[in-house]
């Protein structure tokens, strides 16, 4: 499923209308039609038991009349979607904008009218300032008769109503809502109803995410043609509710030929797109050497958890070996706790901690495996941004960074490094990039999706930012957001079994982005399935992510 910003979805608007000849009203009316549909579904689904039963006699007597007269083969239906047996007991408000989002909640308003639902249209400018295709639908619906008033022109009353649709500002808007609308969102939110969005929350930026002051909480949004980028990232994924993507006539092949390179993370895209094998065959003649050999370095005497954590995934991601590299002075705190592991010291210092002349031996190890890993709980030391240098300019195997290998990039000029043959996999969470990019934490987090696709572009790295939606972003330029996994996650070590995953899924022969997605899709998975072992989710702990794999 494509991203989209604001600006690529004006791009494949205006292509539909005018490479296609489908005129706009057409796809307005089909956006109007798809949001009536979604308020009638969930007005279905709330309907009161007596709703519900109705619903249900109806369908019974229908399979009544069918097999009591079994000769009798013909058979009527008709727009189910748009049909509802409780819509004498709602009556939905529709707040309308200026723009094309105001004129796809008029053309949804029509569409809940014919269903028997009361609307009341409130107009958030007065209807003589639309214009274009928003002025033929309010047109048309002043021809239907709809009761209309103009916010603070008539009196109105939120709470006399069932439901609200919040068609005030979509794709168009720009900064904070002002004046009329944003008095409206305020009311809207604080009426207790229910709000269905048209498009985006009136108020969410739809490219970062960013909510402005005030924005929709709306339960359900219908986002029209493709799912716009603000709708993933939060705090917009949260004023979002249930994000319902739906066609109206703009065809996705458009977006594959405009060049949008961004797309959710499903087991579609990792399947079509991505190439990835989500069954993870394995060859009956397959052997240990088959699966390939991480080497991990990581671990001090204060942090050897991070070690283990990270060496235990790689295995149960299905490598045929981990070897272990670590401080001499670890070995007799980490000797057979995890008996499948290979350890091999590399020296170090007294206190347990790493040092620069590791490198070499270092080296020397990876010449016999097929990935390197570093960073869990590696610490700082004299010299770390040389030695990282120097795995970074003298191996010849894919490189995933981590935890504090990434702050030994923050301090260096890797952008000055010799090119590499092979991939670099970078795995900050958000402080860990603010500290990459010389940002705020906050800023970090203002449009992830556009921070991340800048950063892997510019620097050439497949960079992988974590957190909640987790995005993948690679050096040539596409991103793709996750959205398995939950905030039980947010525990010491987690980022550390991830790690090891994806630098398994490496050594087993997926190149950077494969790795890098489907690492990041099953690490979420394993977390939803540690959350249901346990009562809550907040008791997950990192190696419960381990053994959910
Ligand atoms: N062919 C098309 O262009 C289609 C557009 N669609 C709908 O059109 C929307 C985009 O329509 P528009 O580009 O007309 O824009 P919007 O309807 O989102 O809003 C633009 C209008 O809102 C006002 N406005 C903008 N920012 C404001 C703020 N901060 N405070 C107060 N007023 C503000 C401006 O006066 C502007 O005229 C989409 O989100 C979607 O709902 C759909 O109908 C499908 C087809
Ligand atoms: N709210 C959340 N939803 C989904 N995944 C989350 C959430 N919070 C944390 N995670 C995941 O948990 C992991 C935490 O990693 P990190 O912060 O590096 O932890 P550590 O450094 O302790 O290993 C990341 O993969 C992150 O995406
Ligand atoms: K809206």
């Amino acid at each position: 499923m494509y991203l989209v910003t604001a600006e690529q979805m004006r791009q494949l608007d205006s292509e539909t209308i005018q490479q296609l000849g489908i005129p706009a009203i057409a796809l307005m009316e089909n956006a109007g039609r798809v949001i009536a549909e979604e308020i009638i579904a969930l007005c279905r689904e709330r309907g009161g038991a007596g709703c519900r039963n109705a619903a249900k006699g109806n369908d019974a007597g229908l399979k009544e009349a069918a097999l009591g007269d079994p000769g009798k083969a013909f058979k009527v239906s008709a727009d189910h979607a748009l049909t509802l047996a409780s819509a004498a007991a709602e009556r939905w408000f529709i707040l309308v904008g200026k723009g094309n989002n105001g004129g796809d909640g008029l053309a949804a308003a029509r569409y809940l009218r014919e269903t028997g639902i009361a609307v009341t249209l409130v107009y958030a400018v007065p209807p003589e300032s639309l214009s274009g295709e928003a002025a033929l639908q309010r047109d048309a619906a002043a021809a239907m008769g709809l009761p209309a008033v103009v916010y603070g022109r008539d009196r109105l009353d939120l709470a006399e109503c069932s439901g609200i649709l919040d068609a005030l500002l979509g794709t168009g808007g720009a900064g904070a809502p002002r004046g009329a609308y944003a008095e409206l969102i305020a009311a809207a939110n604080s009426s207790g109803k229910v709000i269905v969005s048209a498009d985006i929350p009136s108020g969410l930026n739809a490219d970062t995410g960013e909510t402005h002051e005030p924005c929709i909480h709306a339960s359900v949004t219908v986002c029209l043609a493709f799912l716009k980028r603000g709708l993933l990232q939060y705090p917009g994924a949260g004023a979002a509710g249930h994000v319902k993507v739906r066609a109206i006539g703009i065809p996705t092949a458009l977006a594959l030929n405009s060049g949008v390179q961004t797309h959710l993370l499903t087991p579609e895209v990792l399947h079509a797109h991505l190439g990835v094998d989500l069954a993870r065959r394995r060859s009956p003649e397959g052997h240990k050497g088959t699966y390939g050999h991480v080497l991990l370095a990581a671990g001090t005497l204060r942090m050897s958890g991070a070690g283990l954590l990270a060496a235990r995934a790689a295995l149960r991601t299905g490598c045929g070996l981990v070897t272990w590299a670590l401080p001499k002075k670890l070995l007799p705190s980490v000797i057979g706790v995890v008996p499948e592991l290979m350890l091999a010291d590399v020296g170090g210092s007294e206190e347990g901690n790493w040092e620069a002349e590791t490198a070499p031996e270092l080296l020397k190890l990876s010449e016999e495996r097929d990935v390197i890993a570093v960073g869990p709980g590696l610490g700082r030391f004299p010299g770390d941004t040389d030695w990282l240098r120097s795995l970074w300019e003298g191996s010849d195997c894919p490189l995933v960074i981590d935890a504090d290998a990434l702050n030994i990039l923050a301090d260096s000029d890797y952008k000055s490094w010799a090119r590499r043959r092979h991939s670099v996999i970078l795995t900050p969470h958000p402080g860990e990039m603010a500290r990459l990019a010389n940002l705020t934490t906050a800023e970090v987090q203002r449009d992830r999706i556009g921070l991340a696709m800048d950063y892997a572009k510019e620097h050439g790295v497949t960079l992988v930012l974590k957190g909640a939606h987790t995005v993948i972003a690679t050096p040539e330029g596409q991103a793709y957001v996750n959205t398995t996994g939950h905030p039980g996650m947010g525990t010491g070590g987690a980022g550390d079994v991830l790690t090891g995953m994806i630098s398994s899924l490496l050594a087993q022969g997926l190149h950077a982005t494969q790795a890098a997605a489907f690492g990041v899709y099953l690490h979420g998975l394993a977390g939803e399935g540690a959350a249901r072992q346990r009562n809550n989710p907040a008791a997950i702990i990192a190696g419960d992510i381990i053994e959910a794999l």
